[in-house]
């Protein structure tokens, strides 16, 4: 998935597994801004996405042992086979053993669930939510309860604040559903680049990092520092977008699958129940392997009434104003932001009259550091907005390279790709001309509209064209399923009949 060279972001952390019997750890190539435990989450995600190349060990002796990025590949059917031949580095033996393996993402599992008690910077659906918590909070023994109490207002450790759940307005001309329209959150950085969407946890709530969590179900008892005997109970929070799937998949899923479902394959998550958008049909969601198969295919909603989730993402270049047309299309809002981290997610109900969609809005981080991680959440898009600032000819050539991207993760026809011009307000600073947006995307068959996000100048036209055109995508889908059934069921039985009659 990843390309063997290119260097990720992860962090080094170590345990002893137990069952090895060896000290494990996963080793840092790269270091980047792990000064927020956001960060560090992307990094040890990057981790588990490279353990088969990643994996260190040391062994009794000492000698470090090491697997993956072997210069010799392995010979397939030799996962388990030991040591192994050729070890890439001089005096190193390399070793790649299922044990080693699933303790290390064990580690990785339990670690990114205890920075998860820090970083969280996403907001709560409120009611289902707080109702379900109540619920299950009753079920528990009358001690950890009493414990678990402290997030019942909604600012607990895996609680979030009250004020979060702050509903917000219908906007931009379209008519918004009952239900909330945006729940952002980060999955790294700074918080406040949408102020007011996510809060940190206060450091009195932030206390349990680095302490053992065990996961039961949807709840994580941390074990207090220098008591074991005394356990905090507090209720699992959503995951960060990525989803984390793997060996403890099960175990550590942010999401209640059921027994047969296997994460890594994401066509079969058709049956899951996400904490936040409710049980539902949800391919879009990013998982190591998840990612690369997700295939495009609109998720029609699962309950009846309830609407379509599209994925939408925004890609472009740092500063073109892709989180200032997020913002101002699900808020209705517009201010000067702090360029994102990794990646923001917003999701909004669209009423089309006759049909009703939901968009979820992957806004990606443009700056180049983060381009390798962009590609990741783009994978599983229904459709993709290409922003470029109609001020800025780089940013024009750039929106050009990602539909490359596009290209070779997608295929054609699946994804509704909107060429994006914005800042139409600084008019006077022009460096791409209208005709050339539309040309190229002409060209490649991209809608195309120009935008100011300042001035709230067609962002929503943006949307809801895009709105439009999946919803004309799958009626017509729609259209060829039955036509396709539709002989079937009514050839049938005269051709019975004829033949009965014939004979
Ligand atoms: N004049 C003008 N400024 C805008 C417009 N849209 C965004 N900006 C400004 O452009 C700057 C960058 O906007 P962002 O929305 O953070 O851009 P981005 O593409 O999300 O940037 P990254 O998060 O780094 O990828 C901010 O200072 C915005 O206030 C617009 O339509 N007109």
């Amino acid at each position: 998935m990843l390309r063997q060279g290119k260097r990720y972001p992860h962090v080094n952390f170590s345990s002893k597994n137990s069952k090895a019997g060896l000290d494990v750890t996963v080793r840092s190539s790269e270091k980047v801004r792990t000064d927020t435990e956001s960060d560090e989450a992307i990094g040890i995600f990057f981790s588990l996405l490279l353990l088969p190349e990643r994996i260190s060990t040391e062994d009794e002796a000492g000698t470090t042992l090491r697997t993956g990025a072997s210069t010799q590949p392995r010979a397939p059917g030799r996962e388990d086979q030991g040591p192994e031949q050729g070890a890439q580095n001089e005096g190193d033996v390399g070793i790649q053993t299922r044990e080693v393996k699933q303790s290390i993402k064990t580690i990785v599992l339990r670690r990114c669930l205890t920075l998860r008690c820090r970083c969280s910077c996403r907001q709560e659906q409120a009611s289902g939510l707080e109702d379900t918590r109540e619920k299950k909070e009753s079920d528990l023994p009358a001690e950890s309860r009493k414990k678990g109490k402290r997030g019942s207002n909604g600012t607990g450790l895996w609680g979030r604040s009250a004020e979060a759940h702050a509903q917000t307005g219908p906007s931009n001309g379209l008519k918004a559903g009952p239900e909330k329209q945006s729940g952002s959150f980060r999955t790294g950085g700074e918080p406040g680049k949408y102020p007011g969407e996510g809060t940190l946890r206060a450091a009195s709530q932030q206390d349990h990092l680095g302490k053992e969590a065990t996961v039961v179900g949807d709840r994580c008892a941390v074990k207090e520092e220098g008591n074991p005997t005394s356990v905090h109970w507090m209720r699992r929070e959503d995951s960060l977008p990525q989803g984390l799937p793997g060996g403890n998949s099960e175990k550590f899923s942010p999401y209640t699958v059921s027994s047969d479902t296997a994460v890594n394959s994401v066509s079969h998550l058709s049956s899951i129940n996400h904490p936040y958008l409710g049980k539902g049909r949800f391919l879009g969601i990013i998982g190591t392997k998840g990612m690369a198969q997700v295939n495009g295919v609109p998720r029609p909603g699962a309950a009846p009434g309830q609407p379509c989730i599209f994925k939408l993402v925004l890609l472009g270049s740092g500063s073109v104003g892709k989180s200032s047309l997020a913002l101002r299309y699900v808020k209705n809002d517009f201010k000067s932001i702090l360029p994102t981290v990794g990646c923001a997610f917003f999701t909004k109900v669209v009423d089309l009259g006759a049909a009703c969609l939901k968009f979820e809005i992957w806004d990606t981080a443009g700056q180049e550091k983060y381009h390798s991680v962009c590609r990741l959440y783009f994978r599983g898009a229904n459709a993709a907005l290409l922003v470029y600032d109609i001020t800025r000819k780089d940013s024009f050539c750039k929106a050009q390279q990602w539909l490359k991207d596009l290209e070779e993760e997608l295929h054609p026809g699946e994804v509704v790709v909107m060429l994006v011009g914005n800042k139409t307000d600084l008019e006077e600073e022009r460096e791409v001309t209208f005709e050339e947006g539309k040309e190229f995307a002409e060209s490649k068959g991209l809608l195309f509209m120009e935008t100011s996000a300042k001035r709230n100048y067609q962002v929503a036209d943006v949307f809801n064209a895009v709105a439009r055109e999946l919803s004309r995508r799958e009626e017509s889908k729609e259209g060829q399923r039955q036509r396709r059934d539709a002989p079937l069921t009514l050839s049938e039985r005269p051709s019975w009949r004829g033949r009965c009659c014939a004979h």
